[in-house]
């Protein structure tokens, strides 16, 4: 049994967490690795945010000769190269994970810092095994343990499904070539992305929802223009119960009942008839669970939410039987319902400065949590949906403005996109802001930033220039009509 300050367990958020304040303190650190290499940097860096969004910027590029021609010019694509485009993105990210986990084995600005390339489990709230990937297992104790260990992709329990191994983000964007057609299975977040870059690469894509349209949790009607811009461009079939799951000659064959659109553009005549969906690989984007379970969370007695994340309170100190737990922090995917990089990076500065400074707890609670969704078209969203302000019984005001009702709007020839504001009736408090089309997860910071300082409507429609014709002139509109 080895004793240590602090384990630092997950390599995503948590490689922010070592530094020179903490140079007095011995620190075990942790990593399991991610994806099929169990690579070092986590989530973010290597299966997540970073590549899918240099695949996005390039398939943004690769789409735009579809759509010259509404501007009178004239283009063409003439091909995609994949492995170039694949290895352009790998080529430039995998060394950057390399040389992290190079610095915190070797450097000696680490030289207090032991990192142990293995899978953490608790065997006690202060006691862990380490399960070494070449072998062996270490007993730890540590004073301070600060968890990190995110979420990892989940396959449905469809018969079948798990044994034709298919793809996930964690494999797709790796994959050797371009398959001629790809069956999505998921129409959320991950799904949208996907199916925005393959379909722009040339594959033919079918994207499978449950419910009756996609991106489910957007506010109502950003979802429900998202699904019908995407009928236009993938396959969308809403409404399917998938029953079995097979591999076949040409590639996979999903079975299942279909209650909603059989995404061949007709009505479905036969509601809750079967319907089989082939295609030449199968991506399941159907959610992300915790990592609590290779943990051992519960051993350790710590309460987890009905999902599987750690419970924590608003300063990251992971709670058993609802009191916090001396000396165990945690943050990120692990422990929040919201999945989002920028989110973790926070809740892990939080978690950093209350071990630093335990006589000055800070929270994590105190701004909203903002999305952006980088599709075609692009979906960004902060606070409430009108829905849920609605429900919630607040008196409120609505704005919805057209990017074709401003004059960067006609410049994009745009006649599907626009912005919603949510504020409440009286005190001009914004509530909730919803944006579907270009640069949505541009134009929404501002919002962000007057929701995340209090600042009302009338505290930013007037009280500035909107630099014209450029498109936040949208965001000026939507909130000149909440001050009339
Ligand atoms: C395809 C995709 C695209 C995304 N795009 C965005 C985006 O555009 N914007 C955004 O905000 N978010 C995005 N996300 C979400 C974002 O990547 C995550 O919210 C974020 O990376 C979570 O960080 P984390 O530190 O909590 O976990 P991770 O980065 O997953 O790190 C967890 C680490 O813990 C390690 N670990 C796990 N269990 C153990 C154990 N028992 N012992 C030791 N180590 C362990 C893992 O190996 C890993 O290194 C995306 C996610 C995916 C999958
Ligand atoms: N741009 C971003 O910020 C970004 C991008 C990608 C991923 N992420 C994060 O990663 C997380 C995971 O993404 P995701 O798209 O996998 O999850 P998600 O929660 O966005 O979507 C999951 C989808 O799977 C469906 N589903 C769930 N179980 C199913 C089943 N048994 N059969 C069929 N469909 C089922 C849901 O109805 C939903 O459509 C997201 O919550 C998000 O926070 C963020």
């Amino acid at each position: 049994m080895t004793h240590y300050d602090i384990a630092l367990i997950g390599s995503g958020s948590g490689n922010s967490f070592p530094g020179p304040e903490f140079a007095g303190k011995s620190i075990v650190y942790i990593d399991r690795g991610v994806g099929p290499d169990r690579v070092f940097g986590g989530t973010c860096l290597n299966l997540g945010c970073i590549p899918t969004k240099m695949f996005v910027h390039t398939a943004d590029i690769s789409r735009t000769p579809a759509d010259a021609a509404r501007f009178g010019v004239s283009e063409t694509l003439d091909g995609v190269d994949w492995p170039a485009i694949r290895d352009r993105i790998f080529g430039r990210i995998d060394p950057i994970s390399a040389g992290g986990r190079a610095y915190r084995e070797d450097h000696e600005d680490n030289a207090n810092l032991t990192l142990l390339q293995g899978t953490a489990r608790f065997t006690g709230n202060k006691f862990l095994t380490v399960d070494l990937e070449d072998g062996g297992t270490e007993e730890i104790t540590a004073q301070t343990i600060v968890i990190g260990a995110g979420s990892r992709p989940v396959i449905p329990d469809v018969p079948g499904l798990a044994d034709l191994d298919p793809l996930t983000s964690d494999t797709a964007m790796r994959i050797d070539r371009l398959p001629r057609s790809l069956a999505i299975l998921g129409s959320g977040v991950i799904a949208a992305e996907f199916a925005h870059i393959f379909e722009a690469l040339g594959v033919d894509v079918t994207i499978i929802a449950r419910s009756d349209r996609l991106l489910r949790a957007a506010d109502l009607a950003v979802s429900e223009r998202f699904t019908r811009i995407a009928a236009e461009r993938w396959r969308v079939v809403t409404g399917f119960s998938a029953a079995r799951a097979e591999r076949t000659e040409g590639g996979i064959r999903l079975s299942g009942t279909c209650e909603g659109s059989r995404g061949d553009g007709s009505p479905n005549e036969n509601p809750g008839g079967e319907l089989v969906i082939e295609a030449e690989e199968l991506l399941v984007a159907t959610g992300r669970r915790p990592n609590t379970d290779l943990l051992d969370a519960g051993v350790a007695g710590f309460d987890l939410h009905p999902g599987g994340a750690l419970e924590v309170d608003a300063y990251q100190r992971v709670l058993a039987g609802g009191e916090p737990v001396e000396g165990v922090w945690a943050f990120g995917d692990i422990s929040d319902r919201h999945q989002l990089k920028h989110v973790a990076n926070h809740q892990q500065r939080i978690a950093r400065h209350n071990i630093l400074h335990p006589g000055a707890l800070r929270r994590s609670d105190t701004m909203p949590v903002p999305a952006g969704i980088f599709s075609d078209p692009q979906v960004a969203m902060v606070g409430l949906t009108e829905e849920e302000a609605r429900a919630q019984g607040l008196e409120i005001a609505v704005a919805v403005q057209d990017y074709a009702g401003v004059a960067y709007g006609w410049a994009l020839e745009d006649t599907t996109s626009f912005a919603k504001i949510i504020a409440e009736k009286g005190s001009g408090r914004i509530l909730g802001a919803h944006i579907i089309g270009p640069e949505a997860t541009i134009l929404i910071q501002q919002l962000i930033q007057a929701m995340s300082t209090g600042q009302s409507v009338s505290d930013i429609a007037s009280t500035q220039y909107w630099i014209h014709p450029a498109l936040p002139e949208l965001i000026e509109n939507a909130l000149l009509q909440l001050t009339d």
